[in-house]
């Protein structure tokens, strides 16, 4: 059995798979760039609406199979961000309005006419990797959030300047996001350095942010495949 590894060790570990972000993926650099037309705007928003919707089921997985009132404290927040305290509030709420901007009706995201059958078993696949890995695994898988800080404020920067007819209110998720999505990051590396204390379960986090990565990858890849054939 090899020993564990070092905090400093592990951390740089999971940092390394950053290369394997969805940030350059081709579909992005085209979002960035100014150059999607509107219909492929759409379809990317319908998408990761889907992504957005089963985010707090896979958080609420994590909680199920979590033992421990410490963790559980601070990751019932998350499923409280996306839903919202009440109807009508909340990251959920705020990813329809971007989609609105673009130019979807609000029933055909929520009717899910337009998820792919790629986005979907991505996105299914990362729900069920939470339902069925021990906790921390799950925990770990959510480190993408380290990554992400510096791509959505990008993102935000980016659209704003090269499609001015998107309506500011249609940013509300980016701009809401922006201001919690560090304090995660931080707080998620901190459960998963702590908790995963043999070379096993150090190992097995770090194959679940590559799982990860590649969750996000293949939802790009459903997109951006329909995007270039239609
Ligand atoms: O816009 C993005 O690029 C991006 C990336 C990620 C990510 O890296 O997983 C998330 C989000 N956004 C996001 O908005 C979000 O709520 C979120 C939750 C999670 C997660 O795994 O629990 N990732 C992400």
């Amino acid at each position: 059995m090899s020993r564990p590894l070092a905090p400093e060790e592990f951390t740089a570990r999971l940092r390394a798979l950053s290369s394997r972000y969805w940030d350059d993926h081709p579909f992005h650099l085209r979002l960035h760039a100014g150059a999607l037309g509107e219909h492929e705007l759409r379809s990317w928003a319908a998408n990761r609406w889907y992504y957005q919707r089963r985010i707090p089921q896979k958080d609420a997985a994590i909680l199920a199979n979590c033992p421990l009132p410490e963790v559980r404290r601070r990751w019932r927040e998350r499923i409280a961000w996306h839903d919202g305290e009440r109807a009508g509030e909340g990251g959920a709420e705020n990813w329809l309005r971007m989609a609105e901007a673009v130019g979807l009706s609000r029933q055909e995201v929520l009717d899910e006419r337009h998820v792919l059958p790629g986005v979907r078993f991505a996105v299914d696949a990362y729900v069920t990797f939470a339902r069925t890995k021990p906790w921390v695994e799950g925990v770990a898988s959510g480190l993408t959030e380290m990554f992400s800080r510096g791509l959505m404020a990008r993102r935000l920067a980016d659209m704003r300047e090269r499609y001015p007819w998107i309506a500011e209110d249609g940013f509300a998720y980016f701009t809401s996001r922006l201001a919690v999505v560090a304090d995660e990051g931080k707080s998620t590396l901190d459960i998963v350095v702590r908790h995963c204390r043999t070379r096993e379960q150090q190992d097995a986090a770090v194959a679940a942010l590559a799982f990860k990565c590649d969750v996000l990858r293949a939802i790009l890849d459903a997109v951006d495949y329909h995007a270039s054939g239609s």
